[in-house]
């Protein structure tokens, strides 16, 4: 086998790593503060970079990604959106229905960019590296590449929002996707005025945040002390 290279500079200093942190806290989906202001473009080849950065099964990078800014195209995925999220309402029941229709859950029109990433199943094809057992992973390493994009998104001061209120055939039909290709993630991209200290449907009273020991399994079959102080750890905050 070829030596691979290792890396030159390993090391994150304390303010690197404080800074990867803050990213991850203080990203936001976004849906109602976009500005109409356009995304640079060596801002935006930064953004697709780091999504083509993300880890993939097998290394299939099985992602397209999509850049939409033509007006007219946006509207019809707009007008997908708008169907969808009437079909949503009404499965809800009366109070949540009001709460839900209340909700702004899209900034497709107001956001200067939208990316739609998308997965091609059969790019390796049949077998897989990591996906026989696991046929999903393809789909999983596409959203691997939605995270990368947004956190480099608020490393940038851009927000991002995820809009998945829409038929999968609707965005097809929007964007012109072949039939075989499964889209993943609708983004909206651009500038914002601010973004949220929490995320909306928290502040909403929609759902509250759960608290990481609540998810959290340490060894719960033979629990040791020192697993409990790793809990403890976690509650702190
Ligand atoms: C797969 C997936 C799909 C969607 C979302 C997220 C993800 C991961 N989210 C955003 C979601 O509501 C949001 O991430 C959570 O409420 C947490 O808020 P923050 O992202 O931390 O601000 C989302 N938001 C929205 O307004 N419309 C939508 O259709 C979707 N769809």
């Amino acid at each position: 086998m070829p030596a691979s290279a290792v890396q030159t500079d390993p090391v994150f200093s304390a303010t690197e790593r404080d800074a990867v942190y803050r990213c991850i806290h203080t990203r936001r989906d976004v849906r109602g503060q976009f500005l109409p202001d356009p995304i640079a473009d060596e801002v935006l080849a930064r953004l697709l970079r780091a999504a083509h950065a993300a880890p993939s099964v097998g290394f299939m990078q099985p992602w397209d990604f999509i850049v939409v800014r033509d007006r007219a195209v946006r509207e019809k995925v707009h007008a997908a959106f708008a169907k969808a999220t009437a079909e949503a309402a009404a499965m809800f029941p009366d109070e949540r229905r009001a709460a839900y229709q209340r909700l702004k859950l899209e900034g497709i029109l107001d956001s200067p960019v939208n990316v739609c990433v998308t997965c091609d199943r059969a790019r390796t094809g049949k077998v897989v590296l990591g996906r026989t057992h696991q046929p999903e992973m393809d789909l999983f390493s596409a959203v691997c590449a939605v995270q990368n994009l947004w956190l480099a998104a608020r490393a940038e001061n851009i927000g991002v929002g995820w809009v998945s209120i829409a038929h999968y055939d609707d965005l097809r039909a929007a964007l012109g996707i072949p039939a075989d290709i499964q889209p993943i993630a609708y983004l909206c991209l651009g500038k914002v005025s601010h973004f949220y200290e929490k995320p909306e449907l928290e502040s909403a009273g929609w759902l509250p945040r759960l608290p990481l020991d609540q998810v959290t399994w340490v060894d719960q079959w033979h629990r040791r002390p020192e697993d409990e102080a790793l809990l403890d750890k976690i509650r702190e905050g």
